[in-house]
């Protein structure tokens, strides 16, 4: 929208939310459809950024058969809507596809680990299953197609039931509850801020690569780090607590942007705390909104007929 496009949002509000885009609602440039890609869509567009999908795992676990049909049958909606219009699909795929990885840091050429029937596989799959895909249109259809695979990514606007692990700890930490380590803890990830990804899809969309590129922040840090740094920046005095732990979880995690760096010019530039005290802040805002902006239905003022007094 800043760069003067027109765009379309396309959303099922399944884990989104019209709230996320209403300063642009209005905005000539700006169109908003209330639609799921399990159905087939006809529009006129030159770029289609493919996001659709619940990302994260009490989402994508809650329905899977939901979270399959978006990644296969939504898939393929959009790149026959790509190839209708001659249109270049980016698909939002993720390291998911890399599963609980022997190889760290993770490469583009790793083709990963992935449990075919465990609860992550309705992602994991569909996500793998959709990269297929697209390499399936290139080839026999010539449908241009950029592949971003997206490590772990937080920022203003997620959602407070999100139930990642970002959003969990920061609300738990604001809320002086426990926060909710799985397992011991031990296990890593690494963050990127959501701007830092933002230009990074926008890059890969308009760069002539059109083999898969991992995008994330390489700053790998345990969740048990994660969850002190998290504490202090709250400043909140909120204990740790140790629960069981996921099943599949990925042990490490850590992506290798050395072909994102060559190929796009692109790597993250908003460091870990300067993301997280934003986050913190938008969080902040969100609980005061949540208790200001309860939804309490007002009573209905008794009807009054006019014209007639009655003398009981
Ligand atoms: O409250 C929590 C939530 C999560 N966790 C742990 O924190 C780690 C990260 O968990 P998240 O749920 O945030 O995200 P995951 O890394 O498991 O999956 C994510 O991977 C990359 C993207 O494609 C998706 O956004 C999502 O599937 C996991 O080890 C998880 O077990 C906690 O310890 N406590």
């Amino acid at each position: 929208m800043m760069d003067g496009h027109e765009v379309t949002v396309v959303d099922n509000f399944f884990t989104g939310r019209k709230r996320n885009v209403e300063h642009w609602i209005g905005h000539e440039n700006f169109e908003l459809i209330n639609h799921d890609v399990v159905e087939p869509l006809y529009i006129e567009v030159d770029q289609i950024y493919h996001l659709a999908s619940p990302a994260s795992p009490p989402n994508y676990m809650y329905n899977p058969i939901k979270t399959l049909k978006t990644n296969t049958i939504g898939t393929l909606n959009v790149l026959g809507l790509a190839k209708r219009v001659g249109a270049r699909l980016l698909l939002a795929s993720t390291s998911e596809v890399y599963g609980d990885p022997e190889v760290h840091p993770q490469t583009e050429d790793y083709w990963g680990h992935v449990n075919p029937i465990g609860p992550r596989a309705c992602y994991d799959e569909g996500k793998r299953v959709a990269e297929t895909m697209c390499y399936a249109y290139m080839k026999q259809e010539g449908v241009e197609v950029r592949v971003a695979r997206i490590f772990n990514t937080f920022g203003p606007r997620m959602h407070m039931n999100d139930g990642r692990v970002v959003s969990n700890f920061i609300l738990q930490a604001l809320q002086g509850e426990p926060l909710t380590v799985y397992g011991s803890g031990s296990q890593t990830r690494a963050f990127q801020y959501v701007s830092d990804l933002v230009n990074g899809l926008v890059a890969l969309m308009n760069s002539n690569v059109s083999s898969p590129v991992n995008l994330g922040n390489p700053e790998e840090h345990t969740i048990l780090e994660f969850a002190q740094l998290i504490k202090n920046l709250v400043g909140s005095g909120s204990e740790i607590q140790f629960l069981s732990e996921a099943q599949d979880d990925p042990q490490k995690r850590k992506p290798d942007i050395k072909k994102a760096k060559l190929m796009l010019g692109w790597e993250p530039v908003v460091p870990l705390e300067e993301g997280l005290n934003k986050a913190i802040h938008y969080f902040r805002k969100e609980l005061e909104y949540q208790a200001n902006n309860q939804y309490i239905p007002k009573p209905k003022p008794a009807r009054i007929k006019k014209g007639r007094t009655r003398h009981n």
